[in-house]
């Protein structure tokens, strides 16, 4: 821990007593998230209760000049919840209660720690259905969601988690507490904040409250895994069932992807190689839409844009054919991988990855590229894996030269340098490359209303 000023924590310990922590094992699993690429290092780990609570936390952090760093599930992949600089680490562990839930506006308000899990769970037990939803679930808190408007793989038919926000609450830089849109669905009264703390990644204030909505729940979800021999017939395949169908998901994975999570345990969908693979949902309503879905298939088939499928019959099938996307991350995990999150608009998405392809391929030919992500909204996952001779410091700088090749083709592409995972510490240097100078001078002006003394998560998205 770094050494926090005596007053200081004086001043905390009277406000949270022994939900203050200043121990080394506090510090380290607080104070990262899954990046691990910078050391963590709070001043001291909160656990408030309470909005009061979080307010005073606020207050006393503008009065002793502290900075405050988010913590929700620690599953981000951009080291937006890091505290690598004597921050205090405010964790939301204790705020993770079901506060009320809305049959007529089918709506349900909970505190920030709720897991994401925990609310789907929720949902379902009303008859209703939380759609936003990816491989963390299990552990990521719904105001880490909200702070980075969280995507996943069902984001081509819901949204991402913005879409599902009908209130929040939040407690600014100056200590103020918030009530945005509260739970309506029509207002229009001006300004809406609610959309600007969404994705602000903690650096206006903390969510310490929020009102979601809720869907119908999803009828017969069925996949279908299809093998593909090239990466523009994944896009003709995409075409072809969209024309038909309404889908839930759209994702897609290469032949490298398919060999880790193989490797992983997983278990093979088919036995034909091919190399690329789509995973795709619908909802299969009546017959009738199997017939259609089985009438592409064919046609795809005939077309020789697919060389093999297989099609989910049960539940248990459904899920299992879904871990061969899902396990890829963690899968990959073991090889020290170099993330990329970035997205296109879908029609420039072929000629767009393979220009990124060929940039990395050419300058580094020993490098192990793996190809993922949701494909039908836009969005890929490029992960360069560490030769295993290769020492890492060697690794990650030849992966900053990687950084700056592939965000210049992002920029001519008119894409964004981060489609979900947020900006954070690691795509910092490059926000220029998404954002014009003029846009990021107004965050700039956004931040200091809000948090004029920059105790909010400084240091994130970017400088001041
Ligand atoms: O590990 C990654 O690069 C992506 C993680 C996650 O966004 C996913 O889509 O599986
Ligand atoms: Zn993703």
């Amino acid at each position: 821990m770094t050494a926090l000023a005596h007053a200081a924590l004086e001043h905390l310990t009277e406000l949270l007593g022994a939900r203050c922590l200043t121990d080394q094992d506090s510090a380290q699993r607080y104070g990262v998230d899954w990046t691990k690429v910078w050391a963590p290092a709070p001043s001291a780990v909160l656990l408030p209760e309470t909005i009061d609570e979080v307010q005073q936390i606020v207050e006393i952090a503008n009065e002793h000049g502290l900075h405050l760093v988010p913590s929700g599930g620690r599953t981000g992949l951009s080291a937006g919840a890091v505290a690598a600089s004597g921050e205090l680490v405010v964790a939301f562990d204790r705020m993770n209660k079901v506060l009320d839930f809305n049959a007529y506006d089918r709506s349900v308000t909970v505190q920030p720690g709720v897991i994401t899990q925990q609310l789907q769970e929720y949902a379902e037990q009303q008859g209703l259905f939380y759609p936003v939803d990816f491989a963390s679930a299990g552990s990521s808190q719904i105001g880490g969601n909200i702070n980075t408007n969280a995507g996943g793989i069902k984001v081509i038919r819901y949204g991402m988690t913005r879409d599902w926000i009908t209130g929040l609450k939040v407690v600014t830089g100056k200590g103020e507490l918030l009530e945005l849109n509260k739970g309506l669905i029509k207002n229009a009264t001006g300004y809406d904040f609610r959309h600007l703390f969404i994705g602000s990644e903690g650096t206006l204030g903390f969510v310490v409250e929020a009102t979601v909505k809720l869907a119908r729940q999803p009828r017969n979800l069925t996949a279908l895994v299809l093998g593909v021999p090239g990466f523009q017939e994944v896009m003709k395949v995409l075409h072809a069932f969209q024309s038909e169908l309404d889908l839930t998901a759209f994702e897609f994975f290469s032949d490298k992807a398919m060999a880790h999570v193989l490797a992983h345990g997983v278990s093979r969908p088919f036995d034909t190689d091919c190399p690329f693979y789509c995973l795709l949902e619908f909802e299969q309503v009546s017959e009738q839409t199997a017939d259609q879905a089985m009438a592409v298939f064919e046609r795809c088939v005939e077309q020789g844009w697919v060389l093999d499928g297989v099609m989910s019959q049960s539940l248990q099938q459904l899920d299992q054919l879904w871990q061969l996307r899902e396990r890829i991350s963690e899968s990959i995990a073991p090889h020290t991988p170099y993330k990329n999150d970035i997205s296109v608009t879908i029609d420039k998405v072929p000629e767009f990855v393979e220009a990124v392809d060929k940039v990395v391929q050419d300058a580094y030919p020993d490098f192990e590229i793996v190809w993922f992500g949701h494909i039908g909204d836009g969005n890929m996952h490029l992960n360069i894996l560490k030769p295993e001779a290769l020492p890492k410091e060697d690794f990650f700088e030849k992966c900053n030269n990687v950084s700056k090749w592939v965000f210049e083709i992002v920029q001519r592409y008119n894409g964004s340098i981060s489609a979900e995972h947020g900006v954070g510490m690691t795509k910092k240097p490059y926000l220029g490359y998404s954002r014009s100078p003029e846009e990021i001078a107004y965050m700039k002006a956004v931040k200091q209303v809000f948090d004029p003394n920059n105790v909010m998560n400084p240091g994130k998205l970017f400088d001041l």
